[in-house]
Order: C-alpha cells, then sequence, then structure tokens
C-alpha cells in the first residue's frame, strides 16, 4: 500500500434498526478508496454486533406502528430514546475492534422507520409523500463525539423518489461482477432486491421491495406461540403444510404486480394483515404450524415471482445472494432453492461467500455515510425514481472538544 492511501483509510461505524424490530445491528468498517476508480472504495468489516431491544423499547416501537396511538410526545420521546440506544451500540462496538470514537470518521445511522408513505400524494400542488425514521443524530453524535449521518430518506424523496430503498447503492459498490449477474436478496421485515446485470453501469442496477421477508412470519409467530417472536431456523414451517386457500388469497395482493419503482412496509403487511389471517385461520380450523408453513412459502414465491415478472425478461441472473436475518430460516431457503431451480439461479446466502447476512446492512450505512461527509451523491435514480442524484442525509456535529458521554 503507498503512503496515499494509507492516509485515506477511514473508519466508519454502520447502525441498522429494521423493520423487524428485532435491534440494533452496528458494524465497524475500514473504508479505503480505490484510486483507480472515480468514486469506488473497498470496505473491510472490523467488527460486528447485534443489540437486540428489551421488550419495553420493542413494545413501545411497535405502539407507534399504529397511527392512532403515535402521538407527538411518544414519538418525540422514542426518538430520543432511540438515540441514546444507538449512541451506546456505537461505543460498544467501536470497543470490540479496539479502535477509539476519536478515530471514527463518522456514524451512519438508519434509524428506526415508524411510517412509509412513498406513494404520491398531491396537497395544493406539492408532493406530500413522506417517510419517517427515529433515533436522533444529534443525541448520537453528542454522546459518542463523533459526526452522525442520519435520516438518509428524505432527501431521495424530495427529489420525487420513494426514499427506499438505499442499500443497493453499495451493493453496486461492492458486489458488481464482470461475467455474473447477481440478485442480491436482502430478508429482513421486508424483502428486497437488488439485481447487478454483468459488469454493470451505475444506470442499469435497479431495486425494489419484493414484499414481505419475514414480517409476516414473526407476526404469526408472536401471536400463535408466543412469547417466541420468530420462527428459529424455520422449525416450525418445516412441521406444517402449506394451505392452498390461504396461499391464492396472499398471493393476491396488489403490491405483487405493481410497477416498478416500488417500496412497501408495515403498513401493507404489518399487525392488521396477521390479524385478518388468524381470523380466518380461526374459522377455517387450520393448524398453527400450517399458517406458518404458508406464510413463509409466500414469501419464497413473492421473491421468484418477482425475478420472473421484472428481471427474467431483461436479464438471466446466475446467483441469488441472500442476506438478512431470513438467511437463517432453512426452511425459507429450501422452498426459495426449489423454487428457483426451474430459472437455473443458485441460491447461496451471504456466509456461503464469505459475508455476514446480519452486518450487510450496517455496513452499508457506514458507507452511505462516507459518501454524505465527502457531499457526494449516494442515491440511484433508477431504484428509488428519484428525478435527480442527491447527497442523502443530515449530519449532527458533535460540539469540538467533547467527549463521550453514556
Ligand atoms: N435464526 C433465525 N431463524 C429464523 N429467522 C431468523 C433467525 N434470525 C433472524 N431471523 C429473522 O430475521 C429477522 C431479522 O432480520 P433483519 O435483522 O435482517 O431485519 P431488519 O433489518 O430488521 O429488517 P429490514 O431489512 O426489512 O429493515 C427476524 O425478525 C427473524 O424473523
Ligand atoms: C422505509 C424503510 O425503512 N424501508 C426498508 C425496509 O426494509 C427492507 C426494505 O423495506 C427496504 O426498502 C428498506 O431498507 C433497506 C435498508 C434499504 O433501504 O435498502
Amino acid at each position: 500500500m503507498d503512503k496515499q492511501s494509507k492516509v485515506d483509510v477511514t473508519y466508519l461505524v454502520g447502525l441498522m434498526s429494521g423493520t423487524s424490530v428485532d435491534g440494533i445491528d452496528a458494524a465497524v468498517i475500514k473504508l479505503s478508496p480505490m484510486p483507480e476508480k472515480e468514486h469506488g472504495v473497498e470496505i473491510e468489516l472490523l467488527a460486528f454486533e447485534n443489540t437486540p431491544f428489551p421488550m419495553q423499547v420493542r413494545n413501545s416501537i411497535f405502539e407507534l406502528f399504529d397511527r392512532a396511538n403515535a402521538t407527538i410526545d411518544k414519538v418525540g420521546a422514542m426518538n430520543m430514546w432511540l438515540g441514546e440506544l444507538y449512541a451506546q451500540a456505537t461505543l460498544s462496538v467501536i470497543g470490540k475492534c479496539g479502535l477509539e470514537p476519536s478515530q471514527i470518521f463518522a456514524v451512519g445511522s438508519h434509524g428506526q422507520t415508524i411510517y412509509h408513505a412513498p406513494k404520491e400524494n398531491i396537497m395544493d400542488g406539492y408532493n406530500l409523500h413522506c417517510t419517517v425514521q427515529i433515533g436522533d443524530g444529534a443525541v448520537i453524535a453528542n454522546r459518542t463525539a463523533i459526526p452522525c449521518v442520519s435520516d438518509f430518506r428524505v432527501a431521495d424523496m424530495a427529489m420525487g423518489g420513494q426514499g427506499a430503498p438505499l442499500v443497493p447503492f453499495t451493493e453496486y459498490l461492492l458486489f458488481n461482477h464482470p461475467e455474473k449477474t447477481l440478485l442480491l436478496q436482502n430478508i429482513g421485515g421486508i424483502g428486497n432486491v437488488t439485481v447487478l446485470p454483468a459488469n454493470a453501469s451505475p444506470e442499469q442496477v435497479f431495486a425494489f421491495d419484493t414484499g414481505p421477508g419475514n414480517m409476516i412470519i414473526d407476526g404469526l409467530v408472536a401471536q400463535l406461540y408466543g412469547p417466541m417472536t420468530m420462527d428459529d431456523g424455520g422449525g416450525i414451517a418445516a412441521s406444517g403444510q402449506v394451505i392452498d386457500e390461504l396461499l391464492k388469497w396472499m398471493q393476491q395482493d396488489e403490491y405483487y404486480t405493481m410497477p416498478l419503482p416500488k417500496s412497501t412496509g408495515r403498513e401493507r403487511f404489518g399487525q392488521q394483515y396477521v390479524a385478518q389471517i388468524i381470523e380466518w385461520m380461526e374459522a377455517n380450523n387450520w393448524k398453527a404450524e400450517d399458517v406458518i408453513a404458508t406464510a413463509t412459502h409466500l414469501t419464497a414465491w413473492s421473491i421468484v415471482d418477482s425475478y420472473e415478472r421484472y428481471i427474467a425478461p431483461q436479464y438471466q441472473a446466475q446467483q441469488l445472494l441472500v442476506g438478512g436475518g431470513g438467511s437463517y430460516n432453512k426452511t425459507l431457503l429450501r422452498d426459495l432453492q426449489q423454487l428457483f431451480v426451474p430459472y437455473k439461479v443458485q441460491v447461496l446466502t451471504q456466509e456461503d461467500i464469505g459475508g455476514n447476512s446480519d452486518a450487510k446492512e450496517a455496513v452499508a450505512f457506514a458507507v452511505l455515510a462516507y459518501y454524505t461527509m465527502k457531499r457526494l451523491p449516494n442515491n440511484i435514480q433508477l431504484v428509488t425514481g428519484a428525478s435527480q442524484p442527491v447527497v442523502m442525509g443530515k449530519i449532527s456535529w458533535p460540539y469540538p472538544g467533547r467527549s463521550q458521554e453514556v
């Protein structure tokens, strides 16, 4: 390594707490610019930590998903509370890799999405579509003494975009392959895919939310098997049979045929959706494990259906690389592998290629923050539908000379 590139090495922290509300993923990365590629970077994951939310926090977040309950006082307080928890997660993960907070260039924090309404909403000539992520960056910056980039999605929406998904930007930087067309499938609360055609230029990359990831499965498990909150390893689904009638009804949701770009969330596949299934289950005397098996199959089906509908007409993919917590659900993976056989797409997890399914999104927000700090655009217009490239994220600065306070 030459002198110049040594100087340019940057350490960043990325924080993600996603739609499944399972906790905070925190990653420390080492980022090295690639002088031979304009704005290109190489990264190394130095440390990763997942801190589950205490039940009280998880319950308080879920309260905010119900619009009638999400009063402004609760939203404001939770914004500060999550800021505190994110700051603690930041200092803790930095401690794991032997760095000092003063060596970290910036924290990139996604925040907790409590509302996402990407559909055009014209009022008085203005498009008031919106998205709300909480966990204030100012709290993180002032507790950790590190500049914090947060609230990424709004800038893209300001230019008419969906404000999601954002991770494809970093997937393009990190996974673009000279010969293989790759599909990067995340299965978190929601499922989303990034299409990287072989040797893609940024203009060819596209991505969208495929539908529910684990959101319906988790919701059903919590109702039917509480206090469990997930189907660990996919064991429950493996013991059940798919209910054709229920599967057919789930496949009718209009989301699956909507044109691109599209993104979705709890507003569509959250608690109300789950309550409807439970009601129907009780009326039909369906077995709990069969309902879980059906919801699991639906997620796999939605991913393969998305491939057939939006991707296969243009590209033959070689591999689908699965990340996110869903890659630990063996039944979901089994269904995915089986459904992809006719399309000759190999299904692998991030772990299969030496990566880390849990860390991927946290790493992405560290990389996105780097671009924000450098005042470089970090959205992909074709992915979000924005009319312009924008520098996403708001920067909170710590008071000069401040040291960590927790
Ligand atoms: N061992 C496991 N077995 C089965 N499912 C698992 C396992 N570990 C995690 N999951 C599933 O993955 C979910 C968490 O995934 P992840 O952390 O990727 O989601 P997220 O980042 O919150 O969501 P999103 O990416 O949609 O914002 C859990 O809620 C659970 O459903
Ligand atoms: C509004 C919001 O939080 N969307 C999430 C969600 O979780 C997965 C999918 O839906 C994706 O669109 C997005 O997150 C990832 C991190 C993204 O923006 O790429």
